[in-house]
């Protein structure tokens, strides 16, 4: 990081936070960004150290003072109880073990976690009463999501009644599986229509359709990840949220684990890179969470993301795994 003064600092802040709005815009607009993930990261990165090193120079329209996306207005607005915040990143082990240790420093018992696969989709809410589905929403801004309810209506893994006349709200990632964006993209091809970048692309602008009759077509699939208000189901950690959500006929993950330490993480993380390419839907890395839920509420948030969970990110595909694969053969 070239050195700034506060004077020569502002106009490069001003034309990262422009830069960074122009892809939010795209990226949560029109699900059709002009950048690689990794880029963005890397630019939100750089911005976030010039705005520590100059916090008087933080501009309010900021990405970096934002929750989640870009609400589109043709949709009827729906307010989130509890607020669908986004995760914190890290990206590499080191940075994960400094989590784990502020983290283990402030709480007097053992942490446990709960490890998940970080899956690359759109969030979904999903409410239920007396066991019916009466609505699905995005996560909008974390506090106002979208309505999207005709549409979760055509995805076939969510159920539409419960096994129990059961009030409740869950949370979870809405992705296309690699099968069915190859597929959609065959025929973007077909009709001239522009193909979607990835998966996560292909997902938003399906789930976020104005027309649920195309939403049907797009064979959408979910991995719900979140119970909440678990306290008033008896339940008291995120292993036993999962199976609970299993139980009423939820798709849940089943690659998640609940893991005592950082090298049952670290072998996690390294058996789930390797399997990577092998799963039927994209993965951009790993979700770390502290398995007990009081602890979790006791941890809270900050403005943006929970404190007690973190996302490991995986380093871009390309580039980064001919490196890696370098230094393993040194
Ligand atoms: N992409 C994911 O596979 C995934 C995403 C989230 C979240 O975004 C998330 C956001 C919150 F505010 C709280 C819990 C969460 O848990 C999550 N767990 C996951 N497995």
């Amino acid at each position: 990081m070239a050195a700034y003064t506060q004077e020569s600092a502002a106009p490069v802040i001003a034309a990262l936070v422009t830069k960074l709005n122009t892809w939010r815009r795209e990226y949560y607009t029109n699900d059709a960004p002009s950048v690689e993930d990794s880029e963005y990261d890397a630019t939100y990165r750089q911005l976030q150290e010039l705005e520590a090193q100059f916090p008087a120079l933080i501009q309010p329209d900021s990405p970096t003072q934002a929750v989640g996306d870009v609400i589109n207005p043709a949709f009827t607005k729906v307010p989130h109880a509890v607020p669908m915040l986004s995760m914190g990143d890290v990206f590499s082990l080191g940075e994960l073990q400094d989590w784990a240790a502020r983290l283990q420093s402030g709480v007097d018992e053992a942490v446990a976690y709960n490890v998940e696969l970080k899956i690359d989709g759109l969030s979904l809410s999903l409410v239920y009463e007396q066991g019916r589905l009466v609505q699905g929403s995005t996560r909008g801004d974390g506090n106002i999501g979208e309505d999207v309810t005709p549409n979760v209506l055509t995805i076939a893994d969510i159920p539409h009644t419960l096994p129990e006349p059961l009030d409740l709200e869950v949370r979870g990632e809405c992705y296309m599986p690699k099968a069915a964006f190859a597929k959609l993209n065959a025929a973007q091809e077909a009709d001239g229509a522009k193909p979607f970048a990835n998966p996560r692309n292909a997902a938003a602008g399906s789930l976020r359709q104005l027309d649920a009759a195309v939403t049907a077509k797009r064979e959408l699939a979910t991995f719900m990840y979140t119970l909440v208000a678990p306290e008033q189901y008896g339940v008291t950690t995120q292993h036993e949220a999962i199976a609970f959500m299993r139980r009423l006929g939820f798709a849940t993950n089943p690659s998640s684990v609940v893991a005592q330490d950082l090298d049952q993480i670290d072998a996690y993380i390294t058996t789930q890179t390797a399997d990577r390419d092998a799963l039927s839907y994209g993965i951009d890395g790993i979700v770390v969470k502290v398995d007990s839920l009081p602890l979790q509420a006791q941890l809270g948030n900050t403005v943006k993301v929970p404190r007690w969970e973190i996302a490991y990110k995986f380093p871009p595909e390309e580039a980064e795994t001919v490196v890696r694969e370098i230094e393993w053969t040194i």
